[in-house]
């Protein structure tokens, strides 16, 4: 069972990729854009960026999902932009990783933190500027995309996540992350038979 979030600024391709992904290996699929409250939205569509207390309440919905496709033994892919660390604590440990140090969570080596695997499509603002130019029909104001970048703290180690660069077509972004998980897969086989011995 894997929980995958594809994580990224806004224009990065989160919703196309995820969803592709998740055909191809028949898994679930949930967009982080349809659990936002209304007052979410409609800041976005006046072009006025989210804070903390926009997204945390957003942000521990979403960890209840994650957690109860767990249970459930469901591989799963969220879409989400999961911008900042703490975002990311939180889908992985819940609310209370709102209160906890920066790295509290890792180093208690927090048991859901190996099981959720962070997937940061990563690129040009100028790429995806020209990609949301093109976008019809979404509520995103596109002059939020600076914001974004503001407000993105990349992935780093102890994080599980791997990098992507969104500047290839869908199909290749989601082959790039099939080959991966393929490699995760056999990377943690080797090292439970390990264990085993
Ligand atoms: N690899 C790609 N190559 C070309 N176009 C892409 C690619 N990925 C996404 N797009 C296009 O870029 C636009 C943004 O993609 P998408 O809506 O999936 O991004 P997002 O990260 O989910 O955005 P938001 O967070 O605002 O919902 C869409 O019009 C989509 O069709
Ligand atoms: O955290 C945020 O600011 C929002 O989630 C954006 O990153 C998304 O792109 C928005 O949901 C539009 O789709």
């Amino acid at each position: 069972m894997v929980l995958l979030v594809v994580m990224g600024v806004s224009g990065s391709g989160k919703s196309t990729v995820g969803s592709h992904l998740a055909t191809k290996l028949g898994w679930k699929f949930y967009d982080a854009d349809d659990y936002h409250p209304t007052e979410n939205t409609k800041k976005m569509a006046q072009g006025i960026p989210l804070n903390d207390q926009d997204r945390i309440p957003w942000l521990c919905k979403l960890h209840d999902i994650l957690m109860r496709e767990e249970s459930a033994g469901q591989s799963v892919i969220l879409a989400c932009s999961a911008l900042k660390k703490m975002y990311r604590r939180i889908l992985v440990s819940g609310g209370d990783a709102v209160y906890s140090k920066s790295n509290q969570l890792e180093e208690q080596g927090d048991s859901a933190t190996g099981k959720v695997l962070f997937i940061l499509l990563d690129g040009s603002m100028e790429l995806i500027a020209s990609r949301l130019e093109k976008r019809r029909g979404h509520f995103m104001a596109p002059e939020l995309l600076q914001s974004q970048f503001d407000t993105l703290e990349p992935p780093s180690a102890p994080e599980n996540f791997i990098t992507v660069s969104l500047e290839k077509s869908v199909s290749e972004i989601v082959s790039e992350i099939e080959k991966s998980l393929h490699l995760e897969k056999c990377f943690s086989r080797a090292v439970s038979e390990l264990n085993a011995h």
